[in-house]
């Protein structure tokens, strides 16, 4: 796509954003129009609901707005999502207009969460809360260690081989499965593809995923998939929830074929009350939150990975984190 110098565009963040923020943006791009849909952080999501108008001149917009009323935004020549997954804005944003995300604003979020479930799982810590909250002192039974374990990062970009770095330093052994294999080691013992997926499972302590949403991970794993992973293994995934079968997923946390799983992220969101994820004991739920604004250095990063694009966008030079539309995911 060919790229010019922008000389006066309207920037509309959708994205909450602080004082801070503004002023860094703003220092970017003197003399070009802002528009802020929210001001405060308090209560919302990472996306703030866009009114139709606001969007509909817009050069630039800073944020997740909302799909169908993008359809609208006919000036818009680039879209800076706040999120790293892309889900359906490929298909709603034209091919002439640039479409970046925010990979590399969640790896220490994420991973720090995933290997906080991890080990809540390994060390029974949620059988110790349980009777604490009885006031019953009592030994839980055996438990397993991150030490010497043989882990199985699916989808081995920002938050993957954050995670891997975590639990490598705590003495795992770690392969990386990744789309490519020319990427390098990155932290980990060995890379595959998901060519190799099937042969890696039944070796594997612990598989964690944290694949994009595409239509080549959609579905990944199946009953049969799940049933190859060893026994007594552990699952997580905090890239998509649509990645897993979920129902096979009870039926296997169940029965004791795994040993547990930890999810931040299921098929539907938000999960229906009474839906089977919520009540099979050995499934541990969270809603969608490891990569929230909770964690200021998160919100600071996507702002910057903006920030840095905008720069660059307004010199027509090359923007970073551009998102390949054939994979749908970041290139
Ligand atoms: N739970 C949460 O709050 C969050 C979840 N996410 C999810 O995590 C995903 C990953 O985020 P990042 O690590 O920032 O992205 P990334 O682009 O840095 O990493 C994606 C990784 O997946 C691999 N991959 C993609 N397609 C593959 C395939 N077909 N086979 C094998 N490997 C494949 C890539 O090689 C890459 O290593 C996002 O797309 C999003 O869905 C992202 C942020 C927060
Ligand atoms: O970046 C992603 O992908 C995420 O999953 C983040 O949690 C933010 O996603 P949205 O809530 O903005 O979809």
């Amino acid at each position: 796509m060919s790229i010019r110098k922008e000389t006066s565009v309207k920037i509309v963040v959708t994205c909450a954003v602080t004082e801070a923020h503004k002023k860094l943006l703003e220092k970017i791009a003197p003399g070009h129009t802002f528009v802020y849909v929210g001001d405060s952080i308090e209560g919302t999501g990472l996306s703030i609901p866009v009114e139709r108008d606001v969007i509909n001149d817009a050069d630039v917009i800073i944020g997740n707005a909302d799909p169908h009323l993008l359809k609208q935004a006919e000036k818009l020549k680039w879209l800076q999502l706040n999120s790293a997954g892309v889900g359906s804005y490929v298909d709603v944003v034209g091919k002439d207009v640039l479409l970046t995300n925010a990979t590399g604003a969640y790896g220490v979020a994420v991973a720090e969460h995933m290997a906080a479930q991890l080990l809540m799982m390994m060390k029974r810590l949620p059988a110790y809360y349980d009777n604490q909250k009885v006031e019953r002192w009592h030994d839980e039974g055996p438990v397993q260690s991150v030490f010497g374990a043989k882990v199985l990062v699916v989808g081995y970009g920002d938050i993957g081989a954050t995670f891997g770095r975590i639990l490598k330093g705590m003495g795992a052994r770690i392969t990386a499965v990744r789309r490519r294999l020319t990427k390098g080691l990155d932290g980990a013992d060995a890379v595959a593809t998901l060519d190799d997926l099937d042969s890696l499972l039944p070796q594997a302590q612990v598989v964690a995923c944290v694949l994009p949403d595409t239509p080549e991970t959609a579905g990944l794993f199946t009953k049969e998939r799940l049933g190859k992973m060893k026994k007594h293994s552990w699952f997580i995934n905090a890239g998509r929830g649509n990645v897993v079968d979920s129902d096979a997923l009870c039926d296997a946390v169940a029965t004791g074929r795994l040993a547990g799983a930890a999810l931040d992220v299921t098929e539907p969101e938000p999960l229906p009350q009474g839906h089977r994820l919520w009540h099979t004991p050995g499934i541990y739920i969270t809603p969608h939150v490891s990569g929230g604004l909770h964690l200021e250095y998160t919100h600071n990063r996507i702002i910057q990975i903006a920030a840095r694009n905008l720069e660059l966008f307004l010199a027509g030079k090359a923007l970073e984190h551009e998102v390949d539309r054939q994979s749908g995911y970041g290139k």
